[in-house]
């Protein structure tokens, strides 16, 4: 088979949701709920472009993708969450969901895409939900965006609470901070979250609180919750998916487990191919090249000779 027509046969393929071999249907809220109920520690991972994307959903065994707006400081480079534009968080969501076939989705609502008012925050859910596959839709805060959440739910769009560390609230607390240390932010962490479920939250992001306040939570919530930084007790766990591959050569923070180091690993590959270049062992002609046959070669230079 040629190469071009390996791409023609993978091209359908590629970019069908339902597969002509096995019917891939996209989990649901539903699926999520059942396996919560069954008490199976859910996994998550964040995918920020169609590369990680293709990655997370390729994992048999991932529960969850994440379109988490730490995209913007892990992919765009920008210093906080806070930065990146609501059409630039936009398009990145579209590039990752051309790659999602199979998981649920939830995602992230952008810092200054939803604060403002009922109608800005309905607006920019509603831009994202139409680019379909998104299960669920992640607001950053508590109370004091109650009303944003009530109307979500209210128009049915399933809404994620995230409570703890909010790191689009960062200037406020001094930092990426553990939150519900003393006995008095830990209750106004309780009271955060019963008010989320109470409104209709689906599920709660728990970030960076201590591990017994997130286990208690958990076992007083009747919703999943999941969990960065908040130690085991949660139904869920997420990591950024650039922290776990190890694919950023910058320091991670205490709760990230590196499962790989992509980041060297990438560059030691890079340098081998450079060498093989200066070296002349790549491109080899046998198996990197394109032949032509001798006669028409031949012809060619005649061709050539002709002209003069
Ligand atoms: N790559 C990446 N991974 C993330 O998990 C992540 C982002 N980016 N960007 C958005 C937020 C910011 N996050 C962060 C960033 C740093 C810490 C951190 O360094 N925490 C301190 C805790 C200090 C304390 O004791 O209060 C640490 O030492 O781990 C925590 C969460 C989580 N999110
Ligand atoms: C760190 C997780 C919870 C998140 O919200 C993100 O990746 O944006
Ligand atoms: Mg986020």
């Amino acid at each position: 088979m040629s190469s071009f027509s390996v791409f023609r046969s993978l091209a359908p393929r590629l970019g069908a949701r339902y597969s002509s071999h096995v019917a891939v249907r996209q989990k649901t809220l539903t699926d999520i709920k059942k396996l919560y109920n069954a008490k199976e520690p859910l996994a998550v991972i964040t995918a920020h472009d169609y590369i990680t994307g293709r990655i997370a959903d390729s994992s048999e065994k991932l529960d969850i993708i994440l379109i988490g707006d730490s995209l913007a400081m892990v992919s765009k480079g920008y210093a906080s969450t806070l930065e990146i534009p609501f059409d630039d968080y936009y398009y990145a969501c579209k590039s990752v969901l051309r790659g999602v076939n199979q998981k649920f989705v939830i995602a992230d609502l952008p810092f200054g895409s939803f604060e403002a008012s009922v109608s800005q925050c309905v607006e920019s859910a509603v831009k994202l939900m139409k680019l379909g596959k998104i299960g669920s839709l992640k607001v950053e805060g508590g109370f004091e965006h109650g009303e944003q959440i009530k109307r979500l739910i209210e128009i049915g769009i399933p809404v994620t609470g995230h409570i703890g560390l909010k790191p689009q609230q960062f200037n406020a607390v001094g930092g990426y901070r553990v939150q519900g240390r003393k006995a008095q932010d830990a209750a106004n962490i309780i009271k955060e979250a019963e008010y989320l479920r109470d409104i209709g939250c689906s599920m709660l992001l728990l970030e960076c609180i201590p591990h017994k306040v997130a286990q208690y939570l958990t076992e007083k919530l009747d919703i999943p919750t999941i969990g960065i930084g908040s130690g085991p007790g949660t139904s869920a766990q997420v990591l950024v998916q650039a922290d776990l591959l190890g694919m950023l050569d910058s320091p991670t923070a205490k709760f990230v487990q590196k499962y790989m180091d992509f980041h060297s690993e990438a560059v030691n590959a890079i340098e081998h191919y450079v060498e093989d270049v200066k070296s002349g062992t790549f491109p080899n002609v046998e198996t990197h090249s394109y032949p032509i046959k001798e006669e028409e070669f031949e012809a060619m230079e005649k061709l050539l000779q002709q002209d003069h």
